[in-house]
């Protein structure tokens, strides 16, 4: 008998193609999905070595994170320097015979959103992007990597990327999650209590009770905030929820290929007795609606919470820059969080831009208004999320609440196109970073799940979603 392995060891295994003296491993590379914002350089670095990209059927190429997304956006990009991003991966996509969705296609959206749908992301791949959240792909039992623009290069001439082994740690959550707590305050209180260092040089399992009861919306929700974490990927193992959520997806296997496929995904499971590193473990049952309060994605605590006190803290590094934070959130400690009151709401992102996403959110606005003093959006993460959304009537509940209802992309989860807070504006969002800046030049960013967000829209601030009539 082999020594019993984790989930991350398997896939590992499934995919080295060499191993030299130092333990680096050149890797096999499944799936590459390609942005418009780590790609230009790689491209041009085939062309100029005069280099073909070696597997187009195993790359796709979206726009997301430029595009504007008012219902407008058909007549063009006006911002300069994002039009040329985007027509960019345009020629590029082109030139070197890879599947692209522009921003005319319906299938265009969030590159972590659109993978999935479209059944390119599989379980006990390897997968790679020009993009941190690329760890969100790790919901379906494939190893996920974010990785750099040289590296993206690498990966269009070879299909393998050059990497060390991480550490396997497991965080299981056990039990069950209260009504109103969702995935993301499930990933939020993780990285509450691991700290944005706690998963360096791991991969994280995620397991336990909690983590199996969710739907594969709120496992890509959690893994796409193990970045957060400090992990090298999140992963959790393939089940029937899993199987499910492919079967039909464009891209899945059919027929005899499916049933292979299905043989193997169900050996994709850590065995009894692997090893682990580290392990940190969570009662569901005890979590509460969280609401971050600092600019750094471990600065969270409950919406039944104050405002912490830095002066609480031991270490004077520590202390200073929470103080700071503080400062730049324009708050002070011992403020009641439902006491917080908010300019803007966005609802979107590769966090929580997708179908179930957008139905918590409906429905606590449905038959509401939102707050005279807010200014809300909801950002479908892909134009298939879009679609569904429509034909099912959220999008009439949310205009008719007063939310603008707009068109796929990255949007104001980073200040990278036309969506952005104006300096000094405090936004409940459901994207996943808050550091200074994100959102908009002295924007202020509190993290929250969309149910949490929608609520906030129609209260003008924070309020206990297990309070909500
Ligand atoms: C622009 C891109 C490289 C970046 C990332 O890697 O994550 C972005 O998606 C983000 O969320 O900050
Ligand atoms: S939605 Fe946000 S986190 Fe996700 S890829 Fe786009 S910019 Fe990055």
């Amino acid at each position: 008998m082999s020594a019993p392995r984790t989930l991350y060891d398997k896939i590992w295994d499934d995919h080295v193609v060499s191993t030299d003296e130092t333990g680096t491993c050149l890797l096999y590379i499944d799936r590459h999905l390609v942005h418009e914002v780590t790609s230009p350089q790689a491209f041009e670095g085939l062309r100029l070595a005069g280099r073909k990209v070696r597997a187009p059927e195993k790359t796709l190429a979206v726009v997301d994170h430029n595009v504007p997304t008012t219902p407008d956006r058909h007549t063009g990009i006006k911002n300069e320097e994002s039009r040329i991003q985007v027509e960019a991966l345009a020629q590029n996509a082109h030139d070197f015979g890879v599947e692209y969705y522009s921003e005319k296609d319906k299938r265009q959206g969030i590159v972590h959103i659109v993978g999935p749908e479209q059944g390119f992301t599989l379980p006990g791949m390897t997968i790679v992007c020009g993009d941190s959240h690329t760890s969100t792909h790790g919901a379906f039992g494939a190893l996920a990597h974010g990785i750099g623009t040289s590296e993206v290069e690498h990966v269009l001439a070879t299909q393998t990327l050059v990497q060390k082994k991480a550490k396997n740690m497991l965080v299981r959550v056990d039990g069950q999650l209260p009504p109103g707590v969702t995935a993301k305050d499930i990933i939020l209180a993780i990285i509450g209590e691991i700290g944005t260092a706690g998963g360096t040089g791991h991969v994280i399992e995620f397991a336990g009770e909690a983590i199996r009861s969710l739907s594969m919306e709120g496992r890509m929700t959690v893994c796409n905030m193990t970045i957060e974490g400090g992990a090298r990927a999140g992963l959790i193992a393939p089940d029937e929820t899993t199987f499910e959520y492919i079967k039909d997806k464009p891209r899945a296997p059919k027929g005899k290929a499916w049933d292979m496929a299905l043989d193997y995904w169900k050996t994709l499971h850590s065995d009894e007795g692997a090893h682990y590193d580290r392990v940190v473990v969570l009662d569901a049952a005890n979590l509460p609606p969280i609401v971050s309060w600092g600019s750094s994605p471990e600065d969270v605590i409950s919406v039944q919470g104050i405002v912490p006190n830095p002066d609480d803290i031991q270490d004077e590094t520590k202390r200073t820059s929470k103080w700071r934070a503080l400062d730049y959130m324009g708050l002070k400690p011992g403020t009641k969080i439902t006491d917080i009151a908010v300019d803007r709401v966005f609802i979107g992102s590769c966090t929580n831009g997708r179908i179930e996403d957008l139905r918590a959110a409906a429905k606590v606005v449905e038959g509401k208004k939102v707050a005279s003093t807010v200014s809300a959006m909801i950002v479908p993460g892909s134009g298939i999320v879009k679609e569904q959304a429509e034909a099912e009537g959220l999008d009439k509940i949310f205009k008719e609440a007063g939310f603008e209802w707009r068109e796929p992309g990255c949007s104001m989860c980073l200040a990278m196109n036309d969506d952005r807070l104006k300096p000094g504006e405090r936004c409940a969002s459901t994207s996943n970073r808050n550091f200074e800046g994100r959102q908009g030049y002295k924007g202020r960013t509190h993290l929250v799940s969309p149910a949490m967000a929608a609520a906030a829209a129609v209260a003008g601030h924070f309020v206990d979603i297990r309070e909500w009539k």
